[in-house]
This record gives structure tokens, C-alpha cells and sequence, in this order.
């Protein structure tokens, strides 16, 4: 079984999380997620873009601005010595310390945000000076150097300014800034995506080195499964503002259940084994303002059936948490259709029988 912060203690609790767009349409983003973060493991968020992951990031981070609002809902941060701290009621101060010393987020496009009229040194120390004030400029200094130091960056660039460095440098000192005040989950949001294969892989091992060492925990985001697949403890895979598959990343690898992975799986290229014919995931993803009821991929599912639009299916425990109908033995008694079950038995990724959707045409 595979549901909830992967056997570690949980260091965040997410429950129910749903959060909307305001406007002339609103867009249901995220409609009702939840799952644990164990201490120190780092869990994969996957899905195509627009299915809510970033929403839900800056949800758990309480950095949504309007018009995002989150409707219902909650988060709770479990400190090491058992106190719960309720996220979602912190304000002021409070909500700032959280942010910076629990959780701390790196963004998607991070690397084009840093200052540019600021120096390294200027940018690592205002978050030093803005949570530990009793630091003296000498202690700063020397902190600085070693958060650079941990991430790679030699301290001559202390003086240097963003347009002095390459993207891999800056997303590397963005990386520095989440490090500073030791946050016990960091999230990072597409953090490599911008950057060339090789600094990409760079990056992520610094990360885990940085998590061996420290012991934080990780929510990474992005649409790479098969990058996620080989960094994460565990996975979940959103789609259409829900979880609609969840477990450890070695159970997905072997035997996804749910046809959106199952898809996303079947169009990961592979350098070994034989050659097979990719296939993407025909159709588009469902508009948020105005979801289909049921499961949210039901028109793009070869698997469908009545039941599948009728309502959303809750996670069930199929050896992955799945949010399938084909795996309701109330729906379906003589379990799930037999090319579902032969394509779940035997897609780890790169090597996928039958595609679980209709080819492209
Ligand atoms: N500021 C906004 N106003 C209105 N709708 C928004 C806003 N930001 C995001 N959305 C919508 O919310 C939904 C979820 O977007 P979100 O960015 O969370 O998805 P994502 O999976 O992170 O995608 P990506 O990988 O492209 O970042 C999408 O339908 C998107 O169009």
C-alpha cells in the first residue's frame, strides 16, 4: 500500500485542498487534494501543464494571490517535537517564519528572479538579515559563503550580479536562498526546465546531496515522469485538478494502474530494450472552468465506460492509490477490462505493450 508519506513520519499533512481562479469564468484549479510528505522524502508531482501542480504548490507554500483563492482545505506542518501548526490560520509573522523555515519554495523561472540590480551577496543576505536580525555583518558574510559553498558556487561571485552568471549559477543561488534558514520541506517547482540536460542533472544531484545531508524534504513538479521517476521516493500524478494516481515511484514504474499514467508512461522514449512506436495522449485536458463531471480524462479514455462521468472516482488501493471506475468492484464485479489489466501488468516505463489510448491520427 502506498498512500501517505511513504512509511516516515509526515512532516505536512494536505487535506481536501481545493483552490479556484476568480473571474468571468472561474477556473476550478485544484479540486480536493490531499496527501502526506514524509521527513526527508521527496515526492513527485507529474502531470501535463495546467492540471493545477504550481496551484497547488504555492497553496501548500501560502503564496497564492489573488484572484487564486483556496476554498477549502487544509495544511498542517508536524514540527519535529509533535507540535501541529495549522498552515492555513497562520498570519503576520508567523506565516512569514513558516515560509522561510519550514517550507521554502523555489519557482518555476526562479533563475530570471533574482534582482538584477543586486549582488549575490546583497540578495543572500537580505533573507538572512530578514530572519535571523541578530546575525552580525560578519556572521552574514560568513554564511553567505557557505550557502554558495553547499550549492557549488565559488565565493568569488558574492560580488557578482545576476547577468554576470549563467542560468545553471543563478538557479543554483535561488537553490542557496530556499537552503538558507534550513527549511524542513523545500518546494521546487519545474526547477530545471529551462536548463540544458547535462546542468539539469547537475542540479538535481546537488539536491540530493544537499537532502542526504540535511534531511529535508522535496515536492518536486513537473511534467518529466520519467525525470520523477528516477528522483522520487513516491509520485503523484494530477490530472484535471486531481489526483488521479498515487504510490511509490517503484510501484508506478511497475505497474501503473490508472490509463492518464499509463499513457503518460507509454510516451517516455527509451535508450534500451526495443525499439517501440511512442504514443502521446490524443485530445486535450479538460477546461478547468467548467470540468466534465466524473472522472476529468473520461473523453480521452479508451477505457471508459457509463459510470466513468457519472461521479469522481475516489483512490482506491490497487496496489497504487487509483482513482479509476474500471477498478470499482462495485462497478465493475469481474474486475477491470482485460486489455487494462494486461497494460497495467506490464508498462514500466520505456517498454509499454498497449497503449492505454487511442494512437494520434
Ligand atoms: N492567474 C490565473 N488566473 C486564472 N487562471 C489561472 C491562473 N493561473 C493558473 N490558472 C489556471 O489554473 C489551472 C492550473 O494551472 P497551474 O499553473 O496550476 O497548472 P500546472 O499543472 O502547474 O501547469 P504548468 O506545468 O503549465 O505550470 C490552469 O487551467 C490555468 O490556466
Amino acid at each position: 500500500m502506498s498512500s501517505g508519506g511513504g512509511g516516515a513520519a509526515p512532516v505536512l499533512s494536505v487535506r481536501d485542498i481545493a483552490v479556484d481562479y476568480a473571474g468571468p469564468r472561474t477556473v476550478h484549479a485544484v479540486r480536493g487534494v490531499s496527501f502526506d510528505l514524509g521527513r526527508s522524502e521527496v515526492l513527485g508531482i507529474a502531470g501535463e501543464s495546467g492540471c493545477g501542480k504550481s496551484t497547488l504548490a504555492y497553496a501548500i507554500a501560502r503564496l497564492l494571490r489573488p484572484p487564486a483563492r483556496m476554498t477549502a482545505g487544509s495544511v498542517v506542518f508536524h514540527d519535529t517535537d509533535g507540535t501541529a501548526i495549522d498552515v492555513t490560520a497562520l498570519s503576520g509573522e508567523a506565516l512569514r517564519t513558516f515560509r522561510w523555515r519550514r517550507v521554502a519554495m523555489v519557482f518555476q523561472g526562479a533563475m530570471n528572479a533574482l534582482n538584477p540590480v543586486l549582488s549575490v551577496r546583497a540578495q543572500l543576505g537580505d533573507v538572512l538579515r530578514a530572519h535571523l536580525p541578530d546575525l552580525t555583518r560578519r556572521e552574514r558574510e560568513d554564511r553567505c559563503r557557505e550557502l554558495l559553498d553547499l550549492v557549488g558556487i565559488e565565493a568569488r561571485w558574492m560580488s557578482g550580479y545576476p547577468h554576470e552568471l549563467s542560468g545553471g549559477m543563478r538557479q543554483r543561488v535561488m537553490i542557496a536562498m530556499a537552503m538558507a534558514l534550513r527549511p524542513d520541506v523545500v518546494i521546487l517547482d519545474e526547477p530545471t526546465t529551462a536548463l540544458d540536460v547535462v546542468v539539469q542533472r547537475e542540479i538535481l544531484e546537488e539536491i540530493d546531496r544537499l537532502r542526504s545531508v540535511f534531511g529535508f524534504a522535496v515536492i518536486f513538479i513537473t511534467h518529466d515522469l520519467s525525470l520523477l521517476l528516477e528522483i522520487s521516493d513516491r509520485l503523484i500524478i494530477m490530472y484535471g485538478g486531481l489526483i488521479v494516481e498515487q504510490g511509490r515511484a517503484t510501484e508506478i514504474q511497475a505497474g501503473a494502474h490508472h490509463p492518464y499514467t499509463l499513457g503518460m508512461l507509454g510516451s517516455i522514449p527509451t535508450l534500451r530494450g526495443d525499439r517501440r512506436v511512442l504514443h502521446g495522449i490524443p485530445g486535450t485536458p479538460p477546461d478547468l472552468a467548467d470540468p466534465p463531471s466524473g472522472c476529468p480524462f473520461t473523453p480521452r479514455c479508451r477505457y471508459a465506460f457509463g459510470a466513468c462521468g457519472a461521479a469522481v472516482p475516489p483512490l482506491l488501493d490497487v496496489g497504487t492509490l487509483t482513482a479509476c471506475a474500471q477498478y470499482d468492484p462495485a462497478l465493475r464485479p469481474d474486475g477491470p477490462d482485460d486489455a487494462l489489466g494486461s497494460a497495467s501488468a506490464s508498462v514500466p516505463a520505456g517498454s509499454a505493450a498497449d497503449s492505454p489510448v487511442e494512437p494520434a491520427s
